[in-house]
């Protein structure tokens, strides 16, 4: 076992509403059941209550009405430094005139520590997040991933059995961002931690969670692990915000949802739809068609390349396939 390993909490809000301005709801009626060691992302659009939740979670936001519970703790009106729980948020928020190892240090210096298991738990929070030989340093002398390595360090080093995040990784470039991803999940994995992750990439939630909640309007419309919501959309508003999709009616009126990846483009003798190419965009192994069909709808469908362009041109005819038991249907 390493110094850091922490027994994971399960985290349950119970009809958890919020409002700011005693009209609107920000978080409305929010019901959510966090297993130990779970990483469950809430993702959703901008002003969806995303933060909202998390801020409650965490003690920094009073809850109108409903309950949150910690294992079996019921922490609704536990103030913040009570609860117990790591942090980590957009602006890293280290503390600029102190080294890394004294920002890593906080936590537990305030927790009233001795110094010798603060130097080891400083030590082994910091090579966990590979930044062993840079205790000396100060933020500014650090990287953008550096940083958000130290405040991941501090935010984990007591321990907590909840870690809750708030787009963490929001600051960071395209290829650094990944990079980080694949770390916090891995670090989230090695310490057990139960973790909440706020975002509004869909691509970032489908890649790290084991589940997600998809917010809309201060409402979850679906909770699911990535490949159930993606694959298996509940509403239009989730279809429609992961990914790409085709919405359609089926014969009898009710909405139908294909993903691109799921149509087959073909001659148009035969197939479901026929249309013409009006764009085609490559993206490096596989090209996303933009078709307008025969009665004018626009539908959209990617295909595999072979070799370096499109197998398809602007203007050409195809036909548009896709097996029934990949057309999902939508409750609303
Ligand atoms: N301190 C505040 N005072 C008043 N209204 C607020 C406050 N914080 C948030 N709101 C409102 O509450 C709603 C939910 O905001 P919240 O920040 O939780 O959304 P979010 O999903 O996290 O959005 P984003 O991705 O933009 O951070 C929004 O309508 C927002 O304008």
């Amino acid at each position: 076992m390493s110094a850091i390993t922490t027994s994971p909490a399960s985290i349950r809000l119970d009809a958890v509403s919020k409002s700011y301005d005693g009209q609107s709801l920000a978080v409305d009626a929010v019901t959510l059941d966090i297993q130990p060691g779970e990483f469950f992302s809430l993702l959703g659009p901008s002003g969806c209550g995303k933060t909202t939740t998390l801020r409650m979670i965490a003690g920094f936001e009073t809850v109108d009405a409903g309950r949150i519970l910690v294992g079996d703790r019921d922490v609704t009106d536990v103030p913040v430094h009570k609860r117990d729980m790591g942090m980590v948020f957009q602006s890293y928020a280290l503390f600029p005139h102190r080294t890394v190892a004294e920002n890593v240090a906080f936590g537990l210096r305030m927790r009233g520590i001795d110094k010798a298991e603060i130097a080891e738990r400083v030590k082994a929070a910091l090579a966990l997040v590979a930044l062993t030989g840079y205790e000396d340093r100060k933020p500014g002398q650090l990287s953008g991933g550096q940083q958000q390595r130290v405040a991941l360090a501090r935010a984990t080093v007591i321990k907590p059995p909840v870690l809750l995040c708030d787009e963490p990784l929001g600051a960071l470039d395209r290829k650094l961002r990944q990079q980080m991803q694949f770390e916090l999940k891995q670090l989230q994995k090695e310490l057990g931690v139960t973790l909440v992750f706020v975002t509004h990439d869909q691509e970032e939630a489908l890649a790290m969670s084991d589940r997600i909640a998809v917010m809309n309007a201060g409402r979850i419309e679906q909770v699911g692990t990535p490949g159930e919501i993606y694959e298996r959309p509940r509403t239009r508003f989730v279809a429609d915000f992961i990914g790409e999709i085709n919405l359609m009616e089926d014969a009898g009126g009710k909405a139908l949802a294909v993903r691109p990846e799921k149509i087959v483009l073909g001659a148009a003798s035969g197939a479901q739809v026929s249309g013409r190419v009006e764009s085609a965009n490559f993206l490096g192994g596989q090209t996303l068609y933009r078709i307008i069909t025969a009665d004018g709808r626009q539908m959209l469908a990617k295909e595999t390349n072979v070799g370096e362009r499109p197998v398809r041109a602007v203007g050409d005819e195809v036909g548009l396939s896709w097996s029934p038991a990949d057309a999902v249907h939508l409750e609303a």
